[in-house]
């Protein structure tokens, strides 16, 4: 039986890339998309966010793989708890507050994994990172992301993952979000954000010491790695315990 997946955001960048490989996938079926008009998706129907409750009862979907926008993806992964339907959540951009909403709706009800980055290289890159903490933590360290020009949030999910790594191995250190004027640097983690064109994601985490710099990055040229990815873990949240987990999870990592 083929995996029935509903995507939500249907008609943006990722919903698109995500309808595409899903529907040259053959274990896997997509019965449609949501979205804040009406719309079609590789021969599927695409439907208002208002009614999708009353999708999620016609399609009885297993999966509903989220890009959006944050506000909206509460919305839709209360929806999807409702309708006891797993869920892939890709969207960034959550507020503290938006982040504990999700949670008190998901665990315990359905399970879920919830990525900033859903590319593998990411998955592997934040690894190395958390490495790289651990031994340099006496290094000044920068942080900066680079994204299109139509990206909504700031600094990027994935370039908040790092640094809740950075807090993780090192405790908090103050952010300094891009300088200017007359600064000191003390043991602040320096974060920069550029947007422009179409670039598709890159990071990098750079740890400069006295005669060496060590710089890891990250370069997404296709937005098909983290689509893969989401598919991925689509496949493998359906039918687990209702919690939240982690691309890692998904990667065994
Ligand atoms: N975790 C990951 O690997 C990745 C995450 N993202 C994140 O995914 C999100 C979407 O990115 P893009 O596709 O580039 O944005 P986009 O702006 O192209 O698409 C977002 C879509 O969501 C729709 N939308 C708005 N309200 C909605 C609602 N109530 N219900 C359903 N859909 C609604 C919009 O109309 C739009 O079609 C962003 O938060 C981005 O940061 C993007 C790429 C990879
Ligand atoms: O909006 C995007 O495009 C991306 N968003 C994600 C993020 O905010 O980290 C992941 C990826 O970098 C692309």
């Amino acid at each position: 039986m083929a995996i029935k997946a509903v995507i939500s955001g249907a008609l943006g960048r990722m919903g698109g890339t995500v309808g595409r490989i899903i529907s040259e996938a053959h274990d896997l079926e997509l019965v449609g998309g949501i979205d804040v008009k009406k719309g079609s998706l590789f021969g599927t129907e695409v439907v208002p966010a208002t009614g999708i409750d009353a999708f999620f009862k016609e399609k009885k979907p297993d999966v509903l793989i989220d890009f959006s926008v944050a506000a909206a993806a509460v919305e839709n992964i209360k929806a999807a708890a409702r309708n006891n339907v797993a869920l892939v959540v890709g969207t960034t951009g959550f507020s503290p507050a938006q982040r504990k909403e999700i949670e008190s709706a998901v665990e315990g009800k359905v399970p879920a994994v919830i990525s900033s980055n859903f590319s593998v290289g990411v998955n592997i890159f934040w690894k190395l990172v958390r490495e790289a903490a651990r031994q340099l933590g006496d290094y000044d360290i920068e942080v900066t992301e680079a994204h299109h020009r139509y990206k909504k949030d700031a600094p990027s999910g994935t370039a908040k993952t790092i640094l809740d790594i950075l807090d993780q191995e090192l405790g908090e250190r103050e952010k300094v979000y891009g300088r200017v004027g007359a600064t000191e640097r003390k043991d602040e983690i320096g974060v920069h954000v550029i947007r422009g064109g179409d670039i598709v994601g890159d990071h990098s985490v750079l740890f400069a010491g006295n005669f060496e710099c060590i710089e890891i990055s990250h370069r997404a040229y296709d937005r098909a790695v983290f689509a893969q990815g989401a598919i991925r873990a689509a496949r493998w949240i359906v039918g687990r315990e209702p919690r939240i987990y982690t691309m890692q999870d998904v990667l065994g990592l």
